[in-house]
């Protein structure tokens, strides 16, 4: 980047120290984050509602109701609920509260141990409450996604947050408080906890959290308890299981936080083959391909079933290949292959390609050919050599004329495709569709009399295999 003009900014303190910290390393600004949202407790009249619940849902939140299992089993159920904002008469409600949570135990050398000198609080499980707060609707999941997970953002392999409540919490004054610690990871999934605090009136009890020598502060005294005016609000802040954190003394009142433990996991987009939950004989063409595998006259000696993928995918892009399959397979796509999986039929991804009329054809009909792997090759071929390459790549040669693409990128071993034989002759397969959306595959130069640049375009397939006799072994795998 060219260098600027010296300017006062720039030979600004805060501005040097602002640029170190950028060209660091971007976890060291992205450690935490927080937020302040105001709860509404008259709702707009209802014309504003049906024109605004998109606002009403992000920018506020409603009053949030919390029950819980008292321990005297003779209290009512009205009697162990409280809403918040908190309403002078539940105030009886919020001591029984605090009288029903368990002293706050945490992890000491592997062990769970109760210590006030180190941490002060109370807890209740999850199994012994809920609530209606839930941090999706509010986004703030989201939130936390776009800001904590940037680095994997920008990846191939988009996540997505889950947040699991932990538990509910309360340090109360005079001396409530947690020192420095790190939260320990419920799972190698784990990454960050969620705090959510609910609006009570207390002093003190701030959260400092600490990364390289940064620190943010999340002081929620004063924000959310609708004193001196403000609007009653729900606090939040999210960070890094491997930040330092402290919760500094509670001088006065109650507290009382929601903690969820934040896990990356797969998201919107990259369910395909992941998801136990999809009920695949349910989905309207299971029936027609359960019977059609299992037509035991139809595949006495097995064979091959082809499904051309209709939504695009970077398919000959060797840098993407492997988020393609299955995990990104949407619709249509996501659907088949499930069916296909479910019915305990291999499937593999292939590469075909359709317009290589000039080189091979079937009665003057162009052939397209089935391409052995889904590796992107820059082909420096000769125009003798064309169809040796092709053949190469359809694993049409036994021993490949080349050994500059698979031979050396594949360690030995690891090619499935090489023990069970590569290659799939167009005319094997039972197509069932027409091309899908085709990606260039490979462009070369054809010469003779006038010199041309070509490309061919390929299709990415499924190519499903059908056992001998039909799927008949193998139907008890299907949901
Ligand atoms: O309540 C908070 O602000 C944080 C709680 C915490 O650090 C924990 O539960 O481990
Ligand atoms: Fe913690």
């Amino acid at each position: 980047m060219p260098a600027a003009p010296p300017s006062k900014i720039a030979e600004s303190p805060l501005f040097k120290e602002l640029r170190e910290a950028v060209a660091k390393e971007t976890a060291a600004i992205t450690f935490a984050c927080g937020g302040t949202i105001p709860i509404v407790t008259t709702l707009p009249d209802s014309d504003a509602v049906a024109t605004g619940s998109e606002e009403l849902c992000s920018t506020s939140c409603l009053p949030v109701d919390l029950r819980w299992d008292p321990n005297d089993a003779c209290v009512e159920a009205r009697q162990a609920k409280i809403t918040f904002p908190l309403e002078p008469s539940s105030r009886g409600n919020l001591e029984r509260l605090v009288q029903d949570m368990a002293p706050a135990t945490f992890g000491r050398g592997g062990k769970d141990v109760y210590d006030e000198s180190y941490r002060k609080a109370a807890k209740m499980d999850p199994t012994r409450f809920s609530s209606t707060f839930n941090p999706y609707e509010l986004g703030i999941v989201d939130a936390v996604a776009q800001a904590l997970l940037p680095s994997l953002r920008h990846s191939e392999q988009a996540r997505a947050v889950k947040a699991e409540l932990y538990k509910l919490n309360l340090y109360s004054g005079p001396s409530g408080k947690f020192k420095a610690h790190m939260d320990t990871p419920r799972s190698p999934a784990q990454f960050g906890s969620l705090v959510v605090c609910l609006p009570l009136q207390f002093k003190g009890g701030a959260l400092e959290v600490r990364h390289k020598g940064k620190a943010v502060t999340f002081g929620w005294s004063t924000a959310n308890n609708g004193n001196d005016g403000k609007t009653p609000s729900i606090c939040w802040a999210a960070f890094y299981s491997d930040c330092e954190h402290e919760i500094f003394e509670v001088t006065e009142g109650h507290r009382l936080t929601l903690t969820y433990n934040l896990y990356s996991v797969r998201g919107n987009g990259q369910l395909g083959g992941n998801f136990p939950w999809l009920d695949s004989t349910q989905l309207p063409l299971y029936k027609t391909i359960h019977d059609l595998v299992h037509d035991t006259a139809g595949w006495e000696k097995g064979g091959l079933i082809g499904y051309n993928c209709s939504h695009v995918y970077p398919h000959t892009n060797k840098s993407k290949l492997n988020f393609l399959v299955p995990d990104n397979l949407k619709g249509a796509d996501m659907l088949m292959f499930e069916i296909f999986k479910s019915l305990g039929l291999k499937v593999r991804f292939r590469p075909v390609v359709s317009d290589l009329g000039n080189i091979w054809s079937d009665e003057g009909n162009p052939l397209p050919l089935v391409g052995l792997g889904l590796k992107w090759q820059v082909w420096d071929m000769f125009e003798n050599h064309l169809t040796e390459v092709f053949d190469d790549w359809a694993g049409r040669n036994e021993k490949p004329t080349t050994n500059r693409w698979w031979l050396s990128e594949r360690p030995e071993g690891e090619d499935e495709e090489e023990k069970e034989g590569r290659y799939v002759d167009f005319h094997d397969v039972h197509w069932l569709n027409d091309w899908g959306h085709q990606e260039p595959q490979v462009t070369w130069i054809a010469y003779g009399n006038e010199a041309s640049n070509v490309t061919s375009y390929s299709c990415i397939t499924m190519i499903v295999e059908v056992p001998a006799s039909g799927a008949q072994e193998v139907a008890g795998t299907s949901k």
